[in-house]
């Protein structure tokens, strides 16, 4: 029997700035409803791989596929349109301090006119409740709100317009450990509800072992190990163990200039 197809698969993606090279022929597949954790030191390219699958970044080359589709051969358009389905928590959760909580939520559904301002507060509300917060918080400003309920926001905007890809960019960082727990437990319940495939960056191990089915490491530009995500710390590979158990000896050397 055939392989599924899936959800997304990077082939050989390269990347360089100013003749540095970051991404040095990165090959990834991730299943459909596979929670992944992208795993590696500061600088090595997890921001930059997800900004690539997200279009943000124009890869030097290599392919990179949607559901089987090369989005990189797609005209701008039909590329534009794919970002519809894939929500993004950033890591300060980039909220628009001038706009009121509701309207954050709402935003890319606003923007692309598929909900009207009237209806747009009550969807806001409802999103809200998924993550544990009050109807009433959409009338405050995001400056407002403590590090935790703004990432509430973040997330609820995230998932607001039901996308089946979800990026999280570390989400836990900045919050103490009680509420990197409940917003990783929030994290699990929305993707599961959505029956969305999660990709994340963290270096909360804690939070990785939660939020992540499989973990994949990248070093020096290339992804060089994938397994369980509830296996990190004790996977029997050198560097995965070395750099989930945060020990300072080991085969990963610390480029401390560069
Ligand atoms: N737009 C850009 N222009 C030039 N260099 C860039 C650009 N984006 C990223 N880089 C470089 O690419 C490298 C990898 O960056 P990236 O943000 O992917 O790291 P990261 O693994 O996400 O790190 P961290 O864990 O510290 O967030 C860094 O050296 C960074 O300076």
């Amino acid at each position: 029997m055939s392989e599924p197809t899936p959800k997304i698969r990077m082939r050989g993606v390269r990347k360089s700035f100013g003749g540095k090279v970051v991404l040095d022929g990165v090959d990834l597949d991730v299943a459909a409803g596979q929670g992944l954790v992208i795993l590696g030191g500061s600088g090595s390219g997890k921001s930059v791989t997800i900004k690539c699958i997200l279009g943000l970044i124009e890869p030097d080359e290599g392919v990179i596929e949607i559901d089987g589709v090369d989005v990189l051969k797609l005209p701008r358009r039909e590329r534009e349109a794919l970002g519809d389905r894939i929500g993004m928590l950033f890591q300060n959760g980039a909220l628009f301090d001038s706009l009121p909580v509701w309207e954050n939520v709402c935003f890319k559904l606003l923007a692309q006119g598929r909900i009207t301002r009237a209806k747009a507060r009550d969807k806001a509300a409802e999103v809200l409740a998924q993550v544990g917060l009050a109807a009433t918080v959409g009338d405050l400003s995001p400056a407002e709100l403590s590090g935790g309920m703004q990432k509430r926001v973040g997330l609820a905007r995230a998932i607001a317009a039901q996308p089946d890809i979800i990026f999280f960019d570390e989400p836990t960082t900045g919050l103490d450990p009680i509420m990197g727990a409940v917003i990783d437990g929030l994290i699990v319940d929305c993707v599961q509800k959505l029956g969305a495939t999660a990709v994340s960056i963290t270096h909360d191990m804690a939070s990785a072992r939660r939020i992540g089915t499989t973990a994949a490491m990248i070093y020096h530009g290339r992804i060089v190990w994938t397994g369980p995500a509830e296996s990190l710390g004790r996977s029997g590979n050198a560097m995965v163990d070395q750099f989930a158990n945060g020990q300072r000896d080991g085969p990963i050397q610390m480029e401390l200039r560069k």
